[in-house]
């Protein structure tokens, strides 16, 4: 099966007003259709980054993104948002709400632009507005909603588009515990019924024990991958003995 996301000797360094900060230091990684993987690793070690670099919203400064067979840091602009609206979805902290629609329409908004009749696309919408406890406020614009509620909105939107692939930037901080709950048995429901990938950042152990793989990031380089560890494993190459 080929790789949904590859990402090939990727090197990032923001350069503020001469001031260079490398974020990314040669990351390499391949990520299956159908993986619920974890990016871990303390604050500053570039999970936001790589998320961001994967779903094209920011260009590397060295190597190559791949999504869906396509080199993603070398896509024109139309062709780009064309591969976002078709394959991506996003969960960032930055909600990007359109403020004169509905939650209900701001949900069903990505089905919209892909041309899903309105029956099925406010069907889909409704139904991750209820998973996320926000049917009540489908009505609502974006204004009329708290900063906690515009993020379950925000979050709907991405589910119900049912992508490819899911990046997600820390998806259940700032949720409350029941809320934060539902979403991780929606997100695994769509990953297992739907087979839809996620790649997401956490510190949260409840979504940490649910993930098929963990790519621990420290200081912009791959520090371990619970994956690489599994397959030497099985060929045996750096186990040695194993006791229980
Ligand atoms: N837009 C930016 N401009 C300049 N430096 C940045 C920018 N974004 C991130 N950085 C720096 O790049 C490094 C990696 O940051 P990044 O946000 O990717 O880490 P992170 O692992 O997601 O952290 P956290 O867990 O705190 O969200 C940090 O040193 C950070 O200060």
């Amino acid at each position: 099966m080929p790789p949904l996301v590859r990402v090939k000797h990727l090197e990032k360094i923001y350069d503020v007003s001469g001031v260079k900060t490398p974020a990314l230091r040669g990351v390499d990684l391949e990520v299956l259709p159908g993986e619920f993987t974890a990016l871990a690793g303390p604050s500053g070690s570039g999970k936001s980054t790589l998320l961001h670099l994967i779903g094209g919203l920011d260009h590397p400064t060295s190597g190559e993104v791949w999504l869906s067979g396509k080199r993603v840091d070398q896509l024109a602009r139309t062709e780009l948002a064309d591969l976002r609206l078709r394959h991506l979805g996003f969960i960032f902290q930055a909600y990007n709400l359109i403020p004169v629609l509905t939650a209900l329409e701001n949900a069903a908004f990505v089905l919209e632009l892909r041309g899903v009749p309105r029956r099925e696309r406010e069907q889909r919408a409704l139904l991750a507005l209820e998973t996320l406890g926000m049917a009540e406020f489908a009505a609502r614009r974006p204004n009329q909603l708290s900063g906690g509620q515009q993020q379950r909105v925000a979050v709907a939107r991405a589910l119900a588009a049912e992508p490819a692939v899911i990046l997600a930037d820390e998806p259940t901080a700032n949720l409350d515990r029941k809320t934060g709950e539902a979403l991780i048995e929606y997100m695994k429901m769509l990953n297992q019924m739907q087979g839809i990938t996620f790649v997401f950042s956490t510190h949260d152990p409840r979504l940490l024990a649910h993930v098929t793989r963990t790519v621990e990031l420290e200081d912009g380089q791959v520090k371990s991958d619970s994956a690489q560890a599994q397959a030497q494993r099985r060929d045996g190459s750096s186990v040695t003995s194993v006791t229980f």
